[in-house]
């Protein structure tokens, strides 16, 4: 069942009965990026002031949508409160998304004009929002293997399952409820549910009260890193779009925001499905496992309190990998780190961690600064720069072996990838092989430093030393040995 659409043209309808003032842009096509913001008249910063005459676009406070908007609507539309009380209350993220989905679904049904939800401002504005957003949770199969060997590949199949996850969750939840398990045999498909979150992510925006949330109108402007305009909440909590300090936008000329100055070339694709050519930041982020013959691995990863990954940046200032994580994955009980199983007060039993008989279970992000005054520091972070490397030559090997597929194999004509996703694609892969190859080089350079440094010499011969003995002694079974 398709969605239904509204044309461009009749956004000033729907903006002048709700009361959004588009004081200075309206919405225009812009080549490249979809819809946009353009200038009416000129615009040149002339004050900060969220109540000035320089307000560009006004958006009334209760077109806002964010939790409480979510909850209100609870208590006016019954059907949307079966689903909210059911499947609601968890985070800002799915509570938006319950809403969303809610009104595709009601679009689905416009052409049969069967009223299932009570309609609000955003039964209408949904259908001016794109039904395709080029992030890659919409892409095609054959589109996402364009992504293979890169950062994202984890994260996109980590990212598909989460929602198919959260979909058959809602769709078992609700199926004691008529209303809604009929909806879900009929009409309702993961495909909305991917919609949701796609407009969610590439929408959604930070206001300094509201906290997270979509602002109807506002959410018509792009990004640039020299942006021409910035949001606000005025006294009254209208959103209003302001022009940024020092800003001059001809009539005609586009309005922007940032969507953030420091997202690394893969986050932006993930949520926005572009990557900014004029940004600077080379960045990425992996996963790191524990070593495969560590017998403390999984307590490790149950302890830490942050994600397995190291950010891996090439900056003015060199390349930056320190993460706190490789110095837990490195050290071992001889080192003295230690797990212990400790009972608190409820009765709970909880993993602590010890470093040097000291607890640190809430400290696992200072590890490196903890270990800074052992004598075997140089030791630990030469282990710590070991596995990097590792991990590092097996992405560096991964990203090279993925460029294979799309870029010189011809896909069949019905699959084949769509050029803006083959461009996207191999310019995450260029970008982060730069970072995997100015890391990879660091590593090395820090290796060769390390190993001339006179604590790690000392060490790596008495632990030679340690070996030649063990191997010159005779094993006390030698003689029965017959395997
Ligand atoms: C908040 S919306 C902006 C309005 C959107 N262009 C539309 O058609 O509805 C964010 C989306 O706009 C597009 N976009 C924003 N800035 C862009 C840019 N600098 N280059 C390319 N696409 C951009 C991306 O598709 C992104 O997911």
């Amino acid at each position: 069942m398709a969605h239904s659409e509204l044309p461009l043209e009749a956004f000033p309808a729907w903006a002048a009965l709700n009361s959004v003032e588009f004081a200075n842009a309206e919405i225009r096509n812009v080549e490249g990026k979809g819809l946009g913001l353009v200038a009416k008249h000129d615009i040149t910063d002339a004050g900060h002031d969220a109540s000035s005459s320089q307000v560009i676009i006004r958006i009334p406070q209760d077109l806002i949508l964010s939790t409480e908007t979510v909850e209100v609507y609870a208590k006016i539309d019954r059907n949307f409160k079966q689903l909210f009380e059911i499947a609601g209350h968890q985070s800002t993220r799915i509570d938006i998304m319950l809403y969303l989905f809610t009104h595709i679904i009601q679009s689905k049904e416009a052409s049969s004009n069967t009223r299932l939800f009570v309609p609000t401002p955003w039964t209408e504005y949904i259908k001016f929002l794109p039904q395709y957003i080029p992030i890659p949770t919409m892409w095609t199969n054959e589109e996402r293997q364009l992504l293979k060997g890169t950062s994202l590949e984890a994260a996109l199949s980590a990212k598909l399952s989460a929602l198919s996850r959260e979909f058959n969750q809602i769709s078992e939840q609700v199926s004691d409820i008529p209303f809604w398990r009929d909806l879900f045999w009929d009409t309702v498909t993961v495909e909305d549910w991917i919609l949701a979150d796609a407009w969610y992510r590439s929408r959604c925006l930070e206001l300094p009260r509201a906290g997270h949330a979509m602002v109807p109108g506002l959410d018509m402007a792009n990004h640039s890193q020299t942006h021409s305009a910035y949001y606000d909440e005025s006294s009254d909590g209208d959103v209003v779009l302001l022009p940024s300090s020092g800003s001059r936008v001809l009539s005609g000329g586009e309005i922007t925001i940032s969507y953030g100055q420091a997202k690394s070339p893969a986050e932006m694709l993930f949520s926005y499905g572009f990557i900014d050519s004029d940004s600077s930041v080379k960045e990425l982020t992996l996963h790191i496992a524990p070593l495969p013959d560590d017998p403390l691995g999984g307590a490790k990863l149950r302890v830490y309190n942050g994600p397995p990954t190291v950010r891996l940046s090439l900056t003015e200032q060199g390349v930056q990998w320190n993460n706190p994580f490789l110095y837990l994955l490195v050290l071992n009980e001889e080192d003295g780190l230690s797990f212990r199983i400790a009972q608190d007060t409820s009765g709970e039993r909880q993993l602590v961690l010890f470093w040097q008989d000291e607890e640190i279970t809430d400290r696992t992000d200072e590890l490196e600064t903890l270990v800074q005054s052992h004598d075997l520091y140089q030791v630990f972070k030469l282990r710590a720069v070991a596995v990097l490397e590792e991990r590092v030559a097996m992405q560096l090997d991964r990203i090279s072996s993925g460029l294979s597929y799309g870029v010189t194999e011809q896909p069949q004509a019905a699959n084949q990838p769509r050029a803006e996703c083959m461009l996207a694609a191999e310019t995450l892969r260029d970008l982060e092989t730069q970072v995997l190859q100015g890391v990879a080089e660091a590593l090395e350079n820090e290796k060769a430093r390390l190993l001339l440094d006179a604590r790690v010499v000392t060490y790596l011969g008495s632990m030679e030393d340690a070996q030649n003995e063990q191997a010159s002694e005779p094993a006390a079974n030698e003689e029965d040995d017959f395997s």
